[in-house]
């Protein structure tokens, strides 16, 4: 890189408009939607679409509610002539569709374009030449009135072609292709000669599209620059004011926010924002904007990884995990304390209320994706998200202090190298440090007795390879198992819950114990379909795991000789 830029790039000369309005407006409705997918989009492809792929993309769009569409350049390709043949010869434009085709401003190519769209019911008729110095002296070789003629005679014969075919209803486009880095006064002057050739009015309005066609400067330039025109346009009330913006410095949805807020009606752009260089206008963002402010879009995208799939299938092109709304990792947390408010935040989100999840702008549901993918656990993650993963795949709910405790476990286990832990993974970490822990103690079996009016409980277990069954009595079972045991251990707190899914046992016991010489409490876990069986493994549990640094915790079953069954 220069040491001084200023040396090869200049600032982009912003629009003098002190008195800009367009900072106080917001966006209260959607604007008119038209997908250029199968063309701005098909243009920008390694290999442009062949006709299976585009007329999935097309069906897609249909269904998602896209009115207006602009299926190709008819005149520049034969498949993209095949293309728009292929919709009307098999009647596949629904009622209330427009298809769109685009054109450059030579009398050949609009003639063959008219030859395409023969016969179709509604064709919107977009026609461009740019308008900027560099174009009008460097790639046409022409005087500004020369390329404004230009656009006027292609306007001309637009407006005569389509006098020749009343079988199809028309809208006329056109796009001073480079407006934003042409002359204002310019392009307003291009336009209002166009209109006038259209003769653009409120009852038959045309198409003015402004494009970006290369993103020079920040958005907020762009709205000035919609909004002059949109106040000095001629015959503003018979123009419906189109953008279309590109994406080259990253700011294409806000560069289509602030235009919208500046006056335009209509937005272009593709899904995703697949399109030449950076990409067109991500369209998939600015609606669902829009729906997260309380706004329908009036597209559909309730199952977005569908339209996803679709239009990888049909671009070849990936979409990358972090796009806004469809990626595989924007409903994702993984660190802790956003886990640990999401959390939180779906508990006490009432199912109709107002959307207030933190961190989620949207309701992963809305769109079709599920909450499963939301909370996922790594170094970055903290009790939070593992306890959310537990209850959400396997229905059991830690106590706050357990949380914690098992935090420490799955860190160790990430720190000896594990990476992302999946809630699976999570739940054989689980099972190994709590339910599967069977030694030195292995639970056989246990039955209960009355023993004179107190709970008496006889315990058979596995020592060192021998059967050990032990005798004991009190207020209740658990007080009944530690007597058997002759245990030091206290019980300081005891839960208990069935399980909704996840698992064949019926109940989960959690029992948090404590014993002398061992530091702080420790908890016990205990799976089984009956609530007793579970609490008096979930004893065993914690025994063992107090067994290594405090072996006076097996009481009775820390001799096996003096306890063997014959
Ligand atoms: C910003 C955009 O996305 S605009 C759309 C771009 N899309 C495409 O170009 C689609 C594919 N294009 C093509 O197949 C071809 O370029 C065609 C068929 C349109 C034209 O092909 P050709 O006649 O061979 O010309 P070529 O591809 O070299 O394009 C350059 C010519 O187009 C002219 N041109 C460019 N834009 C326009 C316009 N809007 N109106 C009139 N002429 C134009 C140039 O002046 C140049 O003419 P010249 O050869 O007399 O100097
Ligand atoms: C033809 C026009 C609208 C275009 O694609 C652009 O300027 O990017």
């Amino acid at each position: 890189m220069l040491d001084d830029p200023t040396r090869k790039y200049q600032p982009f000369r912003p629009i003098r408009l002190r008195d800009r309005r367009w900072p106080d407006h917001t966006i209260t409705r959607p604007p008119v939607w038209m997908s250029t997918d199968l063309r701005d989009g098909n243009q920008a492809l390694f290999e442009p679409m062949d006709v299976e792929r585009k007329r999935a993309l097309y069906d897609c769009l249909v269904d998602v509610g896209f009115r207006e569409i602009e299926v190709g350049f008819p005149s520049a390709s034969q498949a993209d002539y095949d293309f728009v043949r292929h919709l009307i010869d098999s009647d596949a434009i629904p009622e209330g569709v427009w298809i769109e085709v685009l054109t450059q401003a030579r009398p050949d190519l609009i003639k063959r374009t008219f030859e395409a769209v023969a016969g179709a019911p509604r064709v919107i008729v977009h026609v461009y030449n740019a308008t900027s110095p560099v174009f009008r002296e460097v790639v046409f070789r022409q005087s500004a009135e020369g390329v404004q003629t230009m656009a006027v005679e292609a306007a001309r014969q637009i407006r005569g072609l389509a006098a020749e075919r009343p079988e199809t209803a028309w809208r006329f486009q056109y796009s001073p292709e480079t407006f934003s880095t042409t002359e204002p006064e310019f392009a307003l002057s291009v336009v209002d000669a166009v209109t006038a050739v259209w003769d653009a009015s409120a009852d038959a309005p045309v198409i003015i599209n402004l494009p970006a066609t290369v993103e020079m400067a920040s958005p907020n330039v762009y709205a000035d620059q919609i909004e002059w025109m949109h106040r000095h346009l001629a015959r503003r009330e018979g123009i419906v004011l189109s953008v279309h913006p590109h994406n080259d410095r990253g700011t294409g949805v806000a560069a289509a926010e602030l235009a919208l807020m500046a006056g335009a009606d209509r937005v272009e752009g593709c899904l995703f924002g697949n399109g030449e260089r950076t990409g067109n206008v991500d369209l998939v963002t600015l609606a669902l904007n829009l729906y997260t402010q309380g706004v329908h879009p009036g597209l559909d995208f309730s199952r977005i990884n569908d339209v996803l799939r679709t239009v990888e299938h049909c671009t070849e092109i990936p979409v990358h995990p972090r796009h806004p709304y469809v990626g595989d990792l924007v409903f994702t947390a993984f660190s802790g304390s956003h886990q640990d408010a999401i959390r939180k935040g779906f508990a006490v989100q009432p199912e109709d209320g107002l959307w207030s999840v933190p961190y989620l702008t949207i309701d992963p549901r809305d769109l079709g994706r599920s909450y499963e993918s939301v909370i996922r656990v790594n170094s970055q993650s903290g009790k939070g998200g593992m306890a959310y993963l537990m209850e959400q795949a396997y229905g059991v709910t830690l106590p706050r202090r357990l949380q914690v405790e098992f935090s420490r476990v799955v860190q160790a286990h990430m720190d000896a190298g594990g990476g992302e832990v999946a809630a699976e993974a999570l739940w054989e970490i689980f099972e190994r440090e709590y339910l599967r822990l069977e030694s030195p103690i292995h639970y056989i079996g246990h039955s209960l007795f009355d023993a004179g009016g107190r709970q008496g409980l006889r315990l058979r277990i596995r020592r060192d390879g021998q059967v050990i069954t032990l005798n004991g009595s009190g207020n209740g079972p658990i007080d009944a198992l530690l007597d058997a045991l002759g245990s030091p251990v206290r019980v300081r707190h005891y839960e208990e819950h069935s399980l909704s899914h996840g698992s064949d046992a019926g109940a989960v016991c959690f029992m948090e114990l404590a014993a002398g010489g061992i530091d702080g409490d420790v908890y016990g876990v205990g799976m089984d379909a009956n609530i007793v069986t579970a609490s008096v493994r979930a004893v065993l549990s914690g025994v063992n795991r107090m067994a290594s640094q405090a072996p006076a915790v097996l009481g009775n079953a820390a001799s096996v000789a003096r306890n063997a069954s014959p």
